[in-house]
């Protein structure tokens, strides 16, 4: 049987592999997907995307977190994703639309090698159905929420994925880790929460930092961004156009009047890997486990 082979991208160094089911002799599923990603005895990841799955006219990807679930969509994923087609000669022309569990993400290639380009991560949703949030219907905005004995003053958007984004006057990774440790598991969201920490430094700038769920502290993330900018511009703290700095790097978003937001940016690919036989039986081993 085929060695299973990975490649590897990052952007803005959240890293993820493509595994190409039509490439790959293997089923994932939660338990081979944490081995893959465990950065000691895996390879190492911030996730996985398996695809391009052909159903009709249409591509899709599933996005796997390092724990085994499922998002409905990871900006980063969306523009590395892209770039894979491209690379991998499934795509030729400037612009792709392809399917994630949260809907359609329309992607245009910015430059040759497909290493630039700005993709439509969907609509921003302050709706407490929408995201989810528990409590009565309404738009989530300013509430105090209480992580670990302490209350903040939380906003909560959904993008597909679902994000609680709290302004503060410094942020830091030990703060975000801890806030999101808590709020991840919180009672308040029952499909778990991605978090993140905003500093706004002027109109057109602001920065984050990111614990991401089911996965944890990331250097960067698409979704996140568009968030955080989604709820800075909704508390009326910058315009719709604005840099989001982030520890591994920085993203271009804009929200459009219909709250369509898009995100601009650059992704790498790092190489390709192959697992050795031994891993590939155990990961092969696992899906088997699973399956009975
Ligand atoms: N962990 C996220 C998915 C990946 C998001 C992030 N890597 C991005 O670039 O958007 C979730 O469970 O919703």
């Amino acid at each position: 049987m085929m060695n299973i082979v990975l490649e590897k991208y990052h952007g803005l160094g959240n890293d993820y592999f493509v595994f190409d089911p039509n490439k790959n002799e293997l089923k994932l599923t939660k338990e081979n997907v944490r081995m893959i990603c465990d950065r000691n005895f895996g390879m190492g990841s911030d996730g996985i995307l398996e695809g391009p799955i052909f159903q009709e006219d249409k591509i899709y990807v599933k996005v796997w977190n390092p724990d085994g679930s499922e998002a409905e969509k990871s900006g980063n994923g969306d523009r590395i994703f892209a770039k894979y087609l491209k690379d991998a000669g499934y795509i030729q022309k400037k612009h792709v639309t392809f399917y994630t569990l949260g809907g359609a993400i329309q992607v245009t290639y910015l430059n040759e090698d497909g290493s630039r380009l700005r993709a439509s991560a969907g609509k921003l949703s302050f709706w407490s159905d929408e995201i989810p949030v528990t409590g009565e219907r309404r738009e989530v905005i300013n509430e105090d929420m209480v992580f670990g004995r302490t209350l903040y003053p939380v906003t909560c958007v959904s993008i597909g994925n679902p994000h609680c984004v709290i302004p503060m006057r410094e942020i830091s990774k030990p703060l975000v880790c801890k806030i999101g440790d808590y709020a991840e598991i919180a009672r308040y969201f029952p499909n778990k929460i991605n978090t993140q920490l905003l500093k706004v430094i002027d109109q057109e700038n602001i920065q984050i930092e990111i614990f991401e769920r089911g996965v944890g502290y990331t250097l960067a993330s698409g979704s996140c961004a568009c968030a955080a900018a989604g709820v800075a511009y909704k508390l009326g703290m910058t315009n719709p156009g604005v840099t989001v700095h982030m520890p591994g790097g920085k993203l271009q978003v804009e929200i459009q009047d219909d709250w369509e937001v898009f995100a601009t940016g650059e992704v790498f690919y790092i190489g390709k890997i192959s697992l050795s036989s031994e891993f590939g039986e155990r990961l092969r081993a696992a899906a088997s486990t699973e399956e009975r």
